[in-house]
């Protein structure tokens, strides 16, 4: 399970983007999250990477209360959750080649020798062809960058992804090559996701259920 319960969170302690913000979901479970730009989806799907400490409720991660977030979060639970970002541009270092960009969830974590296999695995599983692994980002297309990002984050086989717009700058068929890959991911290794965006056509179609972020606010039973 992921769980989200009542979290608070933003960038000044006294004044936060929202409050009281829950959302579970359940092993393997795909969730689609839709609200009105601004109202902070992006921000709870980031607390849900790991990647910004709430001022308060909680984040449970498979039983595990998450404690500690960013380089100080526990490595097993920072790579159980693999993110994709809207801006592919913002989110890759443009001095790696593509495949370097793929493999450095596995450097980073001393795994650099299954670095070649796994980069092999996933360029086709996302629609990599081996020439445009040698490119640098600013050699490719915001699909192909996006594409690798994708890469990047199922590179570590995580549990969970979160999918912050990752398909909000892309055209039609991109859209559905990388929803396709997330899905055949998923049902290879039973992965839950967490889908952010304002696309309530591709979320219903996407996902098993989704999600009014007024509802997240809601208290249960109120
Ligand atoms: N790094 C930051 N520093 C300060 N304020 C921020 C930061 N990131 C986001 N915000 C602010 O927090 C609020 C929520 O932003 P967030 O990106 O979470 O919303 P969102 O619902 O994802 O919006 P959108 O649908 O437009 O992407 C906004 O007012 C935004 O300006």
């Amino acid at each position: 399970m992921l769980e989200l319960d009542a979290v608070t969170a933003g960038y000044t302690p006294r004044e936060p983007v929202f409050r009281g913000a829950s959302l579970t979901l359940a092993p393997g479970e795909s969730v689609g999250l839709l609200g009105p730009s601004g109202c902070g989806k992006s921000t709870l799907a980031r607390v849900a990477a790991l990647l910004h400490r709430p001022d308060a409720g909680r984040l449970v991660l498979d039983g595990t209360e998450v404690t500690a977030w960013r380089h100080r979060a526990p490595r097993e639970q920072r790579t159980a959750v693999g993110v994709v970002f809207q801006q592919p541009r913002t989110a890759a270092d443009p001095r790696l080649s593509l495949a370097d960009l793929i493999a450095e969830p596995l450097r980073a974590t001393g795994r650099k020798a299954e670095a070649a296999a796994r980069v092999a695995e996933l360029a086709p599983a996302v629609g990599l062809t081996p020439e445009l692994l040698t490119r640098r980002p600013h050699a490719v297309s915001d699909g192909q960058l996006q594409r690798a990002c994708l890469a990047r984050a199922l590179s570590l086989r995580p549990r969970w992804l979160v999918c912050d717009e990752m398909t909000a700058m892309l055209d039609a068929s991109t859209t559905a090559a990388l929803v396709a890959a997330v899905e055949s991911y998923r049902r290879e290794t039973g992965a839950g996701l967490l889908a952010v965006g304002h696309d309530r056509v591709l979320l219903n179609r996407w996902c098993d259920r989704t999600v009014e972020w007024k509802d997240c606010l809601r208290t249960p039973g109120a």
